[in-house]
């Protein structure tokens, strides 16, 4: 009786410990969204480490933190002296370190967030890694935009413990995180995940492990749509973006959209979504995102993209 009662404590005191209890976060990949993901988490008191392949793409990473907390500190203290300022920067910095040894940084993790390249193989290379490395506490999740979390969960012993948090671009000023949860997600997992968005301040809505969640389901057969009409030279990208701003109320148009998330990303969703409902005229693959692609012309990130941009 006593042995059976000690077994019932310790599994609450498991699943309890997995409520809420998220102060440590290691985020993997520091691109667009790892650096972005890092920031809001560091900056909502959590001790945060972004880890990514090398350290001159850690060092990018950390000036674009830099400059986007230059941006909200701006709005946050409009009025304050340099002091307040300075203060909440070197606040947000010292919950935030960088690493390019993802098995060494997972060790202290209470949850680890992966957001590198959207590719399946890779992204299950990593978390079959990181299964060994992490202790048996931390929640995992990944931020695919596309790929079922169910199948790069296969990759780990810890279905129970693992789920989406999908966020979006730009992270610090979008308010949405899609929070997932495939069948085998506990609900102290599902729940502590909720949690740790909500500490972020973000607004979370829930949603089955399905094709591009909620968001993504709706918006990319629109950008697709949208690249579609100028192949068929029924439009310019400008005169669309103008169009989808003034005429429909977005706050871009989709080819700026487009550029914004990245060119490789979106190529990555649609071929990947293509392959699997060859069929699905939503999903057709497109030639000419491919040659932007090809050319390496992947948006804002490397320059060019739909549009020019001014390298900073
Ligand atoms: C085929 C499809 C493939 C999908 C691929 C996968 C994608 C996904 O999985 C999910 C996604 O993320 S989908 C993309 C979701 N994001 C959007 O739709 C963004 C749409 N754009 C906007 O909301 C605004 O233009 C936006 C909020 C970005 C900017 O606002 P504004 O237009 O008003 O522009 P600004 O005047 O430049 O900015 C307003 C204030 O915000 C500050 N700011 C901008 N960027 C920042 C950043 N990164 N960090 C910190 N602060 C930032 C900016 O300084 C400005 O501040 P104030 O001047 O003081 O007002
Ligand atoms: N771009 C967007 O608007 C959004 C993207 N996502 C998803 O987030 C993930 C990341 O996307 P982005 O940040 O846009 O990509 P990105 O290309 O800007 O960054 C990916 C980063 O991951 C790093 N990386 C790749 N393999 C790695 C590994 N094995 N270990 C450590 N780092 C590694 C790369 O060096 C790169 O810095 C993807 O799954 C994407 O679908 C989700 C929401 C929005």
């Amino acid at each position: 009786m006593a042995f059976t009662s000690k077994l019932i404590v310790r599994a609450l005191s498991t699943s309890a410990a997995h409520f809420n209890s998220i102060k440590t976060v290691t985020v993997i990949g520091s691109g667009l969204m790892g650096s972005g993901i890092a920031q809001v988490a560091a900056a909502s008191g959590h001790k945060v480490i972004v880890v990514d392949k090398t350290q001159d793409i850690i060092n990018k990473a950390e000036s674009s933190i830099k400059k986007s907390l230059e941006r909200i500190v701006k709005k946050k203290f409009p009025d304050d002296t340099k002091v307040g300022k300075q203060k909440y920067l070197t606040d947000v910095l010292e919950n935030l370190s960088l690493s390019t040894d993802a098995l060494a940084a997972v060790k202290s993790s209470d949850l680890v967030i992966e957001a590198i390249v959207e590719n399946l193989d890779v992204k299950k290379e990593l978390f079959s890694a990181l299964d060994k490395a992490a202790p048996e506490k931390t929640l995992f999740a990944s931020n695919t935009s596309s790929i079922p979390i169910k199948e790069i969960a296969t990759a780990t012993q810890r279905k129970d413990r693992f789920g989406g948090l999908h966020f979006f671009n730009p992270v610090p000023l979008m308010k949405l995180l899609e929070v997932i949860r495939i069948p085998e997600t506990t609900d102290a997992t599902y729940k502590s995940l909720e949690a740790f968005g909500k500490a972020l301040g973000k607004t979370t809505v829930q949603c089955k492990d399905t094709p591009g969640f909620i968001v993504n389901r709706l918006l990319v057969p629109y950008m697709a749509e949208a690249i579609r009409l100028v192949e068929r030279g029924d439009a310019s990208p400008r005169d669309v973006d103008t169009a989808m701003k003034l005429g429909a109320g977005y706050p871009m148009g989709p080819f700026e959209l487009l550029d914004y998330v990245g060119l490789d990303t979106t190529k990555f969703i649609i071929d990947g979504w293509s392959k699997k409902e060859p069929d699905n005229p939503l999903f057709q693959p497109s030639q000419m995102l491919n040659k932007l692609v090809k050319e390496n012309k992947l948006g804002m990130k490397s320059g060019e993209g739909f549009y020019k941009y001014d390298k900073k």
